[in-house]
């Protein structure tokens, strides 16, 4: 029997280890895959001629017969009925001389009466998508928007135009809601644009039956989602009463839907599908990347980096706007005040501040009276300065959907901006204990903190792999770390190292002890009890390395989240993941990319990177910028 146990174990840690892999053969052909159909898409573009700037989604991953690139420059015209009047209005309502990327293409589509899903990055002028039709259209377009705020800027800028637009929540009058209720219905439409939180959607029958009366008169023109992503548990912004707006469809077949969002990947786009009953939409999606925006990656040291913040901008960004946004409502108070000590005109901004502090915050950034706003996400929606010159991350955002959003507040004027995180280990487990309730939270952190270990990938390609986009790499036009300084790194042999710190855990656990991440780098450092440290091997790693590890190991399933629950707080501890068993078996081998040489002979190296480039050949293409090259510098202590 004992027999018979052992062998299935060890069969079942051979076929573990078989199974590893074959999922990094997977991983090697998914990047594979990713490069060619790159190359691919470049190849149809010189046959087949470049399509502008857009494409319709899928023109380039699987094809969608029902809307080929050709329906696509169909819609991209201007002679439809209706064009004459949005071309006049564009000019004189709305005071611009022409369309960007898509914005033709998804009014067209929209006032032909088609379903849509409109992904545009942030800033690029999703509004105007459905306030121009809204104009052209005989009755008014409901729009569903997610916050009372966001309406209020809405309803500020349209009113400048001299457009009418009205709103219901749960703040409106009595008055007010009757008179809004009665407008619904009244032929001449003393409104255009009705804005609703979807809440609103979900509880008031009375504004179901009026929305009903319109429909029947006509006088329901059109469906704008705003924020659509939010749908779906999947999108990064996940709102419950979202989920309830199916019943719109349901309930007005007719009336054409428009969704907007700036990121969404294709599955959270397919589950927005599902939830607002949609049949058969067509998706425009505006290509993510930002060619102005230069992405960086800086490691945190065990020292604070709000000296860092600041020299960037007493140096690099003097006199000009910008966010750093932090971690918590405390962090903001904290660092606005540091960098206040550091001269600079900072403020805080958070969602427990008073709202009138919070717009004399906001209104005082926008018209350049202090530099910068320490913000917590509740910066965001809404915001709509064009000169913002730098978007820091303090800490690293919850997921990739969040920090190409939070960072795309930068260069909305199409000049130059930069966007740089600071990414911490300490961080990492602060964000895990804030995402514990979300499903699916977990795994966005941890694509975001693969966005920031990574050393030899270009970060657009992260984001555009993240963002179901074919990426040519060249595109980046050295406007990231990676491609601006070179793929500096080597790759090394792990395999050692991560059974040295499995068994920290292990032994913890044996004496049922649960370790902190903090802990389980001070044991394996041989910090703690003299007893302790005889049974475990001491490393002679760096503190960095210890830690770039730990990540490695618990982004690749060798460690997984164990989280303990107080009254108070959440912990976060680290237990095996796993994978961990695999590595009692000797052919099973962990190899890790990191940035610098590292001279321990513990260390086994394993290759040197094919693509090293010379870092000062690239460099000399930034304008010159001593705290930058400092910065440069002072890496190459840095990992991974
Ligand atoms: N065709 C255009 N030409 C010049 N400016 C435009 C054009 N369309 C829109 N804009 C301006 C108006 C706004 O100041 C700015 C952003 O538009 P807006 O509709 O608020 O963006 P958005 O909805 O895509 O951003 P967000 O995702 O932040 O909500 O762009």
């Amino acid at each position: 029997m004992a027999n018979s146990t052992d062998d299935a174990q060890a069969e079942l840690d051979s076929v573990e280890s078989e199974l590893e892999m074959v999922e990094l053969q997977i991983s090697e052909l998914l990047e594979k895959q990713t490069k060619l159909n790159s190359r691919k898409n470049k190849l149809l573009k010189i046959l087949e001629g470049a399509c502008s700037s857009a494409q319709p989604s899928g023109s380039s991953k699987a094809p969608k017969p029902s809307f080929s690139k050709q329906d696509l420059q169909h819609y991209e015209e201007s002679d439809f009925s209706w064009s004459k009047e949005v071309q006049a209005k564009l000019s004189s309502v709305f005071q611009l001389s022409k369309f960007r990327p898509l914005q033709q293409a998804a009014i067209n589509l929209s006032m032909s009466g088609k379903d849509l899903f409109l992904v545009m990055p942030t800033g690029r002028g999703k509004s105007l998508c459905y306030q121009l039709p809204a104009l052209c259209s005989k009755g008014f377009t409901l729009v569903i928007s997610p916050l009372v705020s966001l309406m209020e800027d809405q309803l500020m800028s349209l009113k400048s135009k001299n457009v009418s637009a009205v709103t219901l929540n749960a703040s409106s009058s009595k008055e007010d809601s009757k008179r809004v209720l009665a407008g619904m219905i009244d032929k001449n439409s003393p409104f255009k644009l009705l804005y609703v939180t979807p809440e609103k959607i979900a509880k008031s029958k009375l504004l179901m039956s009026k929305l009903e009366k319109a429909y029947n008169m006509g006088l329901l023109a059109r469906i704008a989602v705003d924020e659509v992503h939010c749908c779906s548990q999947w999108g990064h912004d996940f709102r419950p009463d979202y989920k309830l707006l199916g019943i719109l469809k349901r309930q007005f077949p007719n009336v054409p839907l428009v969704g907007l969002t700036a990121t969404a990947t294709s599955n959270v786009l397919k589950d927005c599908q599902k939830i607002l009953c949609v049949q058969d939409p067509i998706t425009l999606t505006a290509p993510f990347n930002r060619p102005n925006l230069y992405y960086e990656v800086r490691f945190k040291d065990n020292t604070d980096c709000t000296d860092q913040i600041a020299a960037l901008i007493r140096g690099r960004y003097k006199n000009q706007s910008g966010i750093v946004y932090v971690f918590s409502q405390k962090d903001a108070e904290v660092v606005a005040t540091d960098l206040q000590k550091r001269d600079i005109l900072a403020q805080p901004y958070h969602a427990n501040m008073e709202p009138s502090d919070k717009s004399l915050v906001h209104q005082r950034w926008s018209s350049k009276k202090i530099q910068v706003v320490v913000a917590t996400v509740a910066f965001g929606m809404g915001i709509d300065k064009a000169d913002v010159r730098f978007v820091i991350h303090h800490t690293i955002s919850k997921s990739i959907e969040n920090y190409y959003q939070e960072s795309g507040r930068a260069g909305r004027d199409d000049a130059p901006a930069d966007c740089i995180v600071f990414y911490g280990f300490m961080d990492i487990f602060r964000i895990s204990t804030m995402v514990v309730m979300d499903n699916t939270g977990q795994q966005k952190l941890h694509n975001m903190i693969a966005y920031c270990q990574n050393v030899d990938r270009c970060r657009r390609a992260m984001m555009a792999i993240h963002f179901d986009e074919v990426w040519n790499d060249e595109e980046c036009n050295q406007m990231c770390d990676v491609c601006r300084h070179g793929n500096d790194y080597i790759t090394m042999d792990i395999t050692q190292h991560a059974r040295d710190v499995v068994e920290v855990v292990e032994m913890a656990g044996s004496m049922d002890e649960k370790l902190t991440p903090l802990k389980v780098c001070e044991t394996w450092m041989g910090k703690g009890p003299a007893k302790r440290r005889k049974m475990i091997k001491v490393t002679s790693l760096s503190r960095l390395e210890v830690e770039s590890i730990i990540i490695h190991l618990l982004l690749h399933g060798y460690f997984s989240e164990d989280f303990s629950f107080t009254p108070y707080t959440t912990h976060f501890y680290l237990k095996l993941g796993r994978k961990a068993s695999l590595l009692k078996n000797d052919g099973h081998s962990i190899t890790m990319k990191m940035k610098r040489v590292v001279s321990h002979d513990t260390v086994k190296k394993v290759s040197k990177s094919a693509g090293e480039k010379s870092s000062a050949k690239v460099e000399g293409k930034r304008p010159a910028d001593s705290d930058y090259k400092k910065s440069v510098a002072k890496k190459v202590k840095t990992l991974p």
